[in-house]
């Protein structure tokens, strides 16, 4: 039922995913000693900076994103940027080899100078999507639908966002049928779970207001992806 050209895509993308992952050197920092809330707050900093490198990277082997007008591509990125890392980092909390990094990331975000409005939304995101058991191939394809929501703020050609992401939709749609037989719901749950990420979004904005108001600092990178200083 998935054509011979779906599969091709399906595997540019899961391969594409699999290869740009935060470097394990940036990564064991978690493990280092220090926990007061200013450390955890500059390691989540500079893991994040990893990480929107690495999904900038990721984003470049979508069939189609290159062809996009450059201004939407800078849209699409930014405006997808949380929702992408959350669900990157949703890989980490739910791995069934804990690679050691759970527990500490965990600890890290919770005494990062976050307020507990969001980090109990945040935990129970990670709870959901660790309760649907994704193949590593949905994973990346969600990730992809996620990247290539065509009503992001800015988008110009929103046609030619609609038309890649229906694509990626459909090989999605066909995968989940095909993993999960017994559950004939478990791509509406999916695309559940992108609702969930918008509302994630939205505190995030908020969680950037008040590490701001505390005279956080970030870097250049997450300054012009999130829009703030
Ligand atoms: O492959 C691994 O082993 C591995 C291990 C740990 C790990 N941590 C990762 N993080 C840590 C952090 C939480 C998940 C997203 C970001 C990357 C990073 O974001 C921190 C963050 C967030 C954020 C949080 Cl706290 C939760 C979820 C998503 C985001 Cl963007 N917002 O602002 C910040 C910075 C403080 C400015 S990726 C990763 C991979």
């Amino acid at each position: 039922e998935i054509t011979k050209e779906q599969q091709a895509l399906m595997k540019i993308i899961t391969d594409a995913y699999n290869r740009h992952q935060i470097p394990q050197d940036v990564a064991k920092k978690l493990l280092q000693d220090q926990y007061s809330a200013e450390e955890n707050f500059l390691l989540l900093t500079e893991m994040a900076t990893s990480q929107v490198q690495v999904l900038v990277e990721f984003t470049k082997n979508i069939p189609g994103f290159l062809s996009l007008d450059r201004e939407d591509q800078i849209a699409l990125l930014k405006g997808s940027a949380v929702e992408a890392m959350f669900l990157r980092s949703a890989q980490v909390f739910n791995r069934k080899t804990p690679s050691g990094h759970t527990e500490v990331l965990e600890e890290r975000i919770r005494k990062s100078g976050i307020s507990e409005e969001f980090i109990t939304p945040m935990f129970n995101f990670y709870k959901s999507i660790g309760e649907l058991h994704m193949v590593q191939e949905e994973q990346a394809l969600l990730t992809t639908v996620t990247i290539l929501t065509p009503d992001r703020p800015y988008v110009k050609d929103q046609q030619a966002v609609e038309r890649l992401q229906e694509t990626i939709l459909d090989v999605l749609r066909k995968l989940c049928v095909l993993q999960h037989p017994q559950e004939p719901q478990y791509f509406a749950r999916l695309l559940g779970r992108l609702t969930e990420l918008r509302t994630l979004s939205h505190y995030h904005t908020e969680m950037l207001a008040s590490w701001r108001m505390n005279d956080h600092k970030f870097t250049p990178l997450l300054c012009e992806i999130w829009d703030v200083q």
